[in-house]
Parts: C-alpha cells; structure tokens; sequence
C-alpha cells in the first residue's frame, strides 16, 4: 500500500491575502497587515539597524531579508512588506540622495530643468541585483505567506525630486506640474518606467502582490490627479499587469481620488481612516477590492477603545467585496509592538464571524462558495 502524498506545501498564490485581494476573500480569514510593520517601532530592527545608513541596510541583502521578517515573526501577520524605500531605485539609477533620519529622503540637488532630467536614466535588473538576491531569500523562507513588492508612485516621487525633501504644500511640484507640463511629463514618464522596472525586479524574482505608494496624491484635487498623475501610476501599474500579482494601489487623504485610483490600473484600493471602507468601496464600484483603514493615531488608545474601532474597520470592510486589514497609513515609530500583536490577534480571531454576519445580514454572501 502506499502512502498517502503529503498535503501540498501552502502557496502564497493561495493565500488569504490574495484571495481577499481578487475578490474572493476566503470566509475563515480576515488578511492583515501594516503599511511601515518593518522598521523603527520594533526594537529587534533598531538593534540590527545600529551603524547602518537607511539606505545602505536597504542593499543588504540578508540584512533586508531579516528585518522583512521580523513583523511576520513576531505578528503573525499575514503578508510580509519588502524591506527598502520608495528611493532606492532612484539612488540605483545615480541619483544624488540620501534618507536623513526623522526627516526623510533628501535630495544632493533638486529637479528644477531639462538638464536634471539627464539623472533619471532607465533602471536595469543588474543595478538592483541586491533587491533581486534579497527578493529570493524571503521567498524561499516565507512558505505560504506572501511578500508584497513596492514601488513609489511618480508624483510622489517627483515631489521629493522637485522639492529637494519633504514639503507640506508641494509647491514647487505644483508649479511645474501646471507651469511645464511638458518637462513634468518627460519627468513622470521616467519616474513611472523606473518605478514599473522596480516593480517587474520584486514580481520577477517572486513577490506575489505590488503596492504602488502615491502617498502625497491626497494633495491634489481630483482634476489635477486625473491630468498630472494618474495617467503616469497607470504606467506603472500596466508593467505589471500581465503578471498575475494582485496590484494595491495606496495614497492619504485620497477620498476624492478613490475611483480614479482604482481605474488607474489597481486591484485593491488602499485607504487611509477619513473615509469608512464601505464608503469607500462604494465610491470605487464593486470591481475592486479594499484595504485599511484603523487611524494609527488610535493605536495609543485604551485597548477596548482601540479594540471596538478594529471591529468597526471589519464591519465596514465586510461591505466590500474584498478587504485587506491594514493602517489607514504607516505604523507611527512610536507604537507600542504589543497594540499591533493585540490588534493582529483580534483581527484573526474575530475578522471572519465579523465579516460573515454583516454579509449575512447585508445579503452580500455569494451564492454556492464552498
Ligand atoms: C513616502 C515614503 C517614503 N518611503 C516609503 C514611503 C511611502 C509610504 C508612506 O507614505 O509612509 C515607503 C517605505 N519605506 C520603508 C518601507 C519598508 C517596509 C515597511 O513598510 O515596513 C516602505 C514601504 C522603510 C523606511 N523608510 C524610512 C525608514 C526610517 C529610517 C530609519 O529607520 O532610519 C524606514 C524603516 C525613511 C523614510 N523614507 C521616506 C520617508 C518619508 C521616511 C521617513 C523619514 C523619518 O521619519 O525618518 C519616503
């Protein structure tokens, strides 16, 4: 007699957060997740990081590879998020810049005439071979949780290109955008054909989910958004359209841009805490599923406070037809690491019975799923 073949080993492919991600969000788990889960707010990170530039730990393979993994060790969460920063593929094309710590990227000299332009030359697999290398460790010790790949969206990446570092009004950004739209379009093309190469690397090398980050997209009104930067996320997002991988797209403040971000090209719309999710997947239509919302600012609130508004992003969530538990943004650097386990914990333990009777309730329960 033989013996019974092993169970298959668990597949990222399928797993909950693809599954929530397509729309066919498995009725036992609620996928969670946190946008910035890898980094300052755990101390296992800060002490590997010690000595390190940022933007030096990001070329490490194995370095990157351990702190990838240390929120899905210690969470249990159910996606690991790519350890590096929307600005390494711009310093892997020679771009001047660095990362200064608690202030963010900062430029050598900023992108103001077509001359500057001559910086953003095209992004080769080979000037990333670190990422390629690191990508494949994590897969390989990952199993069946899915890593999710990164890349910064064009116009928020020209806002740091433009304004030199970070900016509370993006002025210079706007005034080229509106001012020189043609410079602002040859910039956002090869920002967007860097960022799409960025993207193609981590899917090539196994990523089985992208997050595109327009984080600074919140800026702009929808008609501006519409003409100046969602034609070039979309760029982005195509290069990686015919590979299977579900594609989050993710901005703040983005209420009035939700269904443009969907139609650039997105699977998932990411959404941070000002619009509730079941608002926000009807403003985006059915053929998308959702991802947030918790405000991390609630993260340093009584625990049965904090623990009801978990709920409250469940409910709403379960009135989309996919949802990825997250943020509505990054883990703030202060967060206590034993809110965030607290906050995974109850998201998978109650997430399912949650989502199953507001759906019930609602009617949503698609017919014949097993
Ligand atoms: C706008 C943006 C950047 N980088 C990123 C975004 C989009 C997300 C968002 O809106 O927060 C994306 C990013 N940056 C980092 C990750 C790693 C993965 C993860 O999410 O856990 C990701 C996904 C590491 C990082 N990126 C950075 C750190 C902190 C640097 C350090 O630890 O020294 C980390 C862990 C630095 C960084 N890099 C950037 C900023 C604004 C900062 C913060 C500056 C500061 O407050 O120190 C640019």
């Amino acid at each position: 007699m033989s013996t019974p073949a092993a169970p298959p080993a668990p597949s990222p492919s399928d797993s909950a957060l693809v599954h929530a991600c397509r729309r066919d969000q498995l009725e036992d788990r609620v996928p969670v997740w946190f946008m910035r889960q890898a980094g300052r707010s755990l101390p296992e990170y800060k002490r590997v990081r010690e000595g390190i530039p940022m933007l030096e730990s990001c070329m490490r393979p194995e370095l990157v590879a351990e702190i990838t993994l240390q929120p899905v060790r210690r969470y249990g969460v159910d996606a690991a998020i790519f350890y590096s920063d929307i600005m390494v593929p711009l310093k892997a094309v020679g771009v001047d810049l660095d990362i200064v710590p608690g202030r963010g990227p900062v430029m050598g000299s900023p992108v103001r005439d077509e001359a500057d332009l001559a910086a953003l030359r095209p992004l080769q697999p080979d000037d990333v071979g670190y990422v390629t290398e690191a990508v494949r460790l994590l897969v390989a010790e990952l199993g069946g949780t899915p890593l999710i790949g990164f890349a910064g969206a064009p116009f928020t990446l020209a806002s740091y290109l433009v304004e030199g570092g970070p900016s509370k009004d993006y002025a210079k950004t706007k005034a080229m955008m509106v001012g020189r739209p043609d410079l602002w379009d040859r910039l956002c093309t090869a920002l967007a054909d860097i960022a799409g190469a960025f993207l193609e690397v981590q899917v090539d090398a196994g990523a089985s989910a992208v997050q595109l980050f327009d984080s600074w997209a919140g800026s702009l009104s929808a008609a501006d958004y519409a003409r100046y930067a969602q034609p070039y996320s979309a760029r982005v997002l195509q290069r990686v359209a015919d590979r299977g991988v579900p594609r989050i797209h993710f901005g703040v403040g983005t209420g009035e841009l939700l269904g443009l971000m969907g139609a650039a090209g997105a699977d998932v719309v990411g959404v941070d805490w000002r619009v509730p999710l079941a608002e926000a997947s009807r403003r985006v239509g059915p053929a998308y599923a959702v991802q947030g919302n918790l405000d991390p600012a609630l993260l340093g609130a009584p625990w049965p406070v904090l623990a009801e508004r978990v709920r409250d992003v469940v409910r709403s969530g379960a009135e989309a037809p996919g949802h990825v538990f997250n943020l509505g943004h990054g883990v703030p650097p202060d967060t206590d690491p034993g809110v965030l386990g607290r906050v995974v914990e109850l998201v998978q333990s109650e997430g399912p019975q949650l989502r199953a009777s507001v759906r019930e309730r609602a009617g949503l329960v698609a017919a014949g799923r097993p």
